[in-house]
């Protein structure tokens, strides 16, 4: 990841920013082994409230002790799921980059915060905490994790810190967070754990120190009911444990405020009043007036304790030494007697911390256990060298001891692999490996932990010195380990006799002995308590003597490896924090201070190992997307593989093979001022283009000016000819009309496409214009008989014929008979008339058989109706009728009444109800329509 896209993303941000302030990637700096270029580039951006500088993806920042305007949920919402390159160098960036990362790849990563004291890294750490509570989503159940989440720091802030000399509000405990993440990336629970909390401050304060902030909290914010309980009063000066700093009043603090948010803190982390008990515990009002203020203090510590008095007392008065298998008390000097109240006191106040903790955790735990992954916030101690260096600083020093390692180790790895995957050949980056530091500290039976436990649990009497002469003979020969004996005449000065100097990667540090074989406190009587949150932090099993108890530096070392661990499997991100001042003071950059820091960080040595390989890389398609304009080969587009683009490009740029290497997918750039000469080059070509885009801009602008000059012209003419068109449009065809005419013609005509008639019913039309009125009839006329032509192309013979029939029943009878018009729709039957005469077929026979020579005229033919009689002039209608053979069958054989013939004189007569039909059938078949006569009334 370190050497992955992003550092390549990065070095792009850089260089767009470069000219601005200083580098903001101090990779990009051309002397990157100078110390003072490093301090320069630092001062630079500090001096312009720009706080932050990377170092390829590790951050370096600069505490500004004053409010910037940096932090706002507008900034946060600007860094979100935004690529580092976009934007300045920031928390956010850091933050935004592991969360994307781990969003995408569902993996697990931590950040590292180290510095000093003062540098900045609790700020750092809870911005980032305030980062995600701001910009990841969220759901209403979640709100309750993400408020825990937060609630959490002003809590553990209360319990693990502590204004010191360098920082009013220090924490005095190394702190690792997960932040636990959902597949949504929804913030889901969390899991802190602590290290080293400094236990010593509660009964020992340097000057212009405090104790830790809940007892002035407590103090100053607790209700007067509570103090009651507590038997407390509200003065601090009254607790020799308070005030030994001389100043439990600190004008940067506000304790009775803080009470306030620690005690709504502990309302939603799910703190119970039971839990809260370790300040109720059944302490009974006691009558100041009864006793003196020295034996109250010793009656409430006990009921607070839940001990009994003479265990206690026999606790701190005396000692137990094991002689042979018998046990012998031996009483304690006075000085003995307070060095074990205090233990106790320690003892008590580190494991309640623990406790603490848990129960913070437990709180935090999501319990569903679906996958989750997490980021880690590592905030701890900076590497530590006081004017005496105790214990506490020797394990604070060994913890970035094996930091520093993680870092180099996971840094080299990821470099190596870079180089092997891109198939570059391989150069070792000579660098120091601090391992052999680490070994001198930890390993088993050999190392300096090891010796400092066997010292101190081995029966008899452990001094301080006897553990010096142990060091000595064990790792005595050791590089980086050094006595005042073993040291050479001119160092030997520098050490007292109750010294060793250890050779850290950051510098030398001489550590008092003095006090290191420290054997513990007086477990049994808080084993024994009937406080349940003490019993829960001293367990009864801790006195089993057949188990040698561990150390506190086994302990220590035991949770480093296991931190370690847990980092090793996630992927890095490195913030450095740098004090700039002791003074606290905005503006102030001391040269002198940053310079130690900058060393002890091992900033120097990563910006060495950053550099060692090349300066600059970046894929062969970014690479050619920023540069191609330099080269005509590849502007403006390169139509073949981007590797081959960028050679030809870095060829016509003139690089020389020293400065470059080609891999696989990148191209590597040793040396930042090839890239800046690269950059630079870019940055006129940008300028000309510029140049060029402008003036092709203002000609591209007069083009379109003319042209829409020219349109409106047009369009006014247009509607000239329109309006002169619409006043002329009545006058026949004439230049002032044509156009509108034809317009309003081809307007009719595609108008009257969709509503023209769609079968011969259809009478309607749409109305024309006037001026088309004339065009419009004939269309109507010729629509119409398009219609009729389609109609009767359709008719089938049988309906022809039917037709023709009712055409002639029409010239016989319309307007003639009443009756008529309701007969229009009654079809003819086809066969009625041979129905008719079906019984006399064979006398009908000769006149479907027309023969005009074998005509006989008879005089008429009557047709009756029930209501009416029409006389056919036989004569006339030249049709051979057979009558007699018609004559002598008049009778209906089969008894029909609709049809009958008879024959009175010579007139055939024919009775039928269907008369329309029947006159028209026989006009039909003599072809005589016009000879019916239609005679009203009888
Ligand atoms: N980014 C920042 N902006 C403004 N002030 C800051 C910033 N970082 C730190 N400070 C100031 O510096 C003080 C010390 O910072 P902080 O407590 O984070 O240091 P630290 O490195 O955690 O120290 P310690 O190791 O003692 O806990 C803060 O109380 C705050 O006043």
């Amino acid at each position: 990841c370190f050497v992955e896209d992003n550092t390549d993303i990065i070095m792009e941000g850089a260089l767009i920013a470069r000219d601005r302030v200083g580098v903001q990637d101090f990779v990009l700096l051309d002397s990157h082994t100078s110390e003072a270029a490093f301090l320069n580039n630092l001062r630079k951006r500090y001096q312009e409230n720009l706080i932050y500088t990377y170092i390829g993806t590790l951050l370096v920042s600069v505490n500004p002790y004053k409010e910037l305007d940096i932090y706002t949920v507008t900034q946060m919402q600007l860094y979100r799921g935004v690529n580092f390159f976009e934007l300045p160098p920031h928390l956010y960036a850091i933050a935004d980059n592991a969360y994307r990362v781990m969003c995408s790849e569902y993996n697990n990563h931590f950040i590292l915060i180290s510095g000093e004291s003062g540098a900045g890294k609790t700020e750092a750490s809870k911005k980032i905490l305030q980062y995600y509570a701001v910009t990841c989503p969220t759901t209403e159940q979640l709100q309750v994790v993400r408020d825990r989440l937060l609630l959490s720091n002003p809590v553990l802030e209360a319990f693990g810190n502590a204004k010191t000399l360098r920082n009013d509000n220090s924490s005095r405990f190394g702190k690792y967070m997960d932040i636990q993440f959902d597949f949504k990336g929804a913030p889901v629970g969390g899991h802190i754990l602590s290290y080293l909390i400094e236990k010593s401050r509660v009964v020992h304060q340097n000057h212009g120190e405090r104790n830790f902030h809940i007892f002035y909290q407590l103090l100053e914010g607790g209700e007067k009911d509570l103090l009651c309980w507590l038997g407390l009063e509200r003065n601090p000066q009254k607790y020799a444990y308070l005030i030994q700093g001389r100043c439990a009043k600190v004008f940067s603090i506000n304790d009775k405020n803080d009470w306030k948010i620690v005690r709504k803190a502990f309302s939603i982390i799910d703190f119970t009043e039971k839990d809260l008990e370790v300040w109720k515990s059944k302490v009974h009002p006691v009558d100041g007036n009864l006793l003196l203020p020295i034996l109250r203090a010793v009656f409430v510590s006990l009921q607070l304790l839940g001990v009994h008095l003479s265990i206690l007392q026999e606790a701190l008065t005396h000692r137990k030494i094991e002689a042979r298998s018998e046990e012998v008390l031996s009483p304690l000097n006075v000085d003995l007697a307070f060095y074990a109240r205090d233990a106790v006191a320690k003892a008590i106040y580190g494991r309640t911390f623990t406790w603490l903790v848990n129960k913070i955790n437990g709180s935090l735990a999501n319990k569903d256990s679906t996958r989750k992954t997490v980021i880690g916030l590592l905030d701890i101690y900076g590497f530590e060298v006081l004017d005496t260096n105790s214990f506490e600083q020797f394990c604070i020093n060994y913890c970035n001891e094996k930091l520093q390692q993680l870092l180099i180790e996971m840094t080299l790895k990821a470099e190596q692999e870079e180089y092997e995957m891109e198939g570059i050949e391989w150069e070792p980056i000579p660098y120091f490996n601090n391992k052999i530091i680490c070994d001198l500290v930890e390993q088993k039976h050999k190392g300096i932990i090891s010796i400092l436990d066997e010292e101190c649990l081995r029966p008899g009497e452990a001094t301080d010195l006897s553990f010096l002469e142990k060091l000595e003979e064990k790792v005595g020969d050791h590089a980086h380990f050094v006595t005042r004996k073993l040291a050479d005449q001119k160092t030997r000065k520098s050490i007292d006799w109750v010294d060793f100097r250890l050779l850290h990667y950051a510098g030398e540090v001489t550590y008092c002995a003095v006090g290191e074989c420290d054997r513990g406190a007086a477990l049994e009587v808080l084993c024994n308590s009937k406080n349940g949150i003490i019993r829960d932090c001293f367990l009864l099993s801790e006195l089993d003597s057949r188990r040698r108890p561990e150390t506190v530096a086994t302990q220590f070392k035991n949770s480093l490896m296991s931190l370690i661990e847990i980092l090793m499997s996630k992927e890095p991100s490195y913030i450095r924090c740098i004090k700039p001042n002791e003074n606290k003071e905005p503006g102030m950059f001391d040269d002198c201070l940053i310079r130690h820091q900058v060393k002890y960080l091992g900033l120097m040595e990563h910006l060495r190992v950053r550099r060692a390989g090349f300066a600059y890389r970046r894929k062969y398609e970014h690479f050619l997307q920023r540069y191609k304009s330099l080269c005509p080969a590849t502007w403006p587009h390169w139509h073949g593989p981007a590797a081959e683009g960028v050679e030809r490009l870095i060829k016509h740029i003139g690089y020389k093979p020293e400065e470059y290497k080609l891999g696989r997918t990148k191209i590597f750039i040793r040396f930042p001022k090839t890239l800046f000469a690269t950059e630079d080059a870019f940055e006129i070509r940008k300028h000309i283009m510029t140049l060029a885009a402008i003036k092709l801009e203002a000609c591209w602008r007069g083009v379109l000016a003319r042209k829409e000059a020219k349109k409106r012209t047009w369009a006014v003419e247009i509607i000239r000819k329109f309006i002169k068109g619409f006043i002329n449009r009545k006058k026949p065809l004439c230049p002032e009309n044509i156009e509108f005419v034809r317009l309003v013609q081809y307007k009719y005509l595609m108008k009257l496409r969709d509503h023209i008639p769609r079968n011969v019913l259809d009478k309607s039309w749409l109305q024309p214009p006037s001026i088309l009125e004339e065009i419009s009839e004939m269309l109507q006329k010729m629509c119409t008989r398009n219609l009729v032509r389609k109609y009767c192309r359709g008719l089938t013979p049988e309906r022809k014929v039917q037709l023709q029939q009712k055409a002639v029943t029409s010239a016989i009878f319309r307007g003639k008979k009443e009756g008529y018009q309701q007969s229009i729709n009654l079809p003819f039957a086809d066969t009625r008339l041979s129905e008719y005469m079906s019984p006399y077929s064979q006398y009908a026979t000769p006149v479907v058989k027309y023969d005009r020579n074998g005509f006989k005229a008879r005089e008429r033919l009557l047709v009756l109706t029930q209501s009416s009689a029409y006389v056919v002039e036989m004569a006339k209608i030249k049709q051979k009728i057979d009558y007699a053979t018609l004559k002598g069958n008049s009778a209906n054989p089969s008894g029909a009444a609709s049809v009958a013939w008879s024959v009175q004189g010579g007139d055939v007569i024919l009775q039928c109800e269907h008369i329309f039909e029947t006159v028209t059938k026989l006009c039909m078949l003599a072809n005589k329509q016009n000879l019916v006569k239609v005679v009203k009334g009888r």
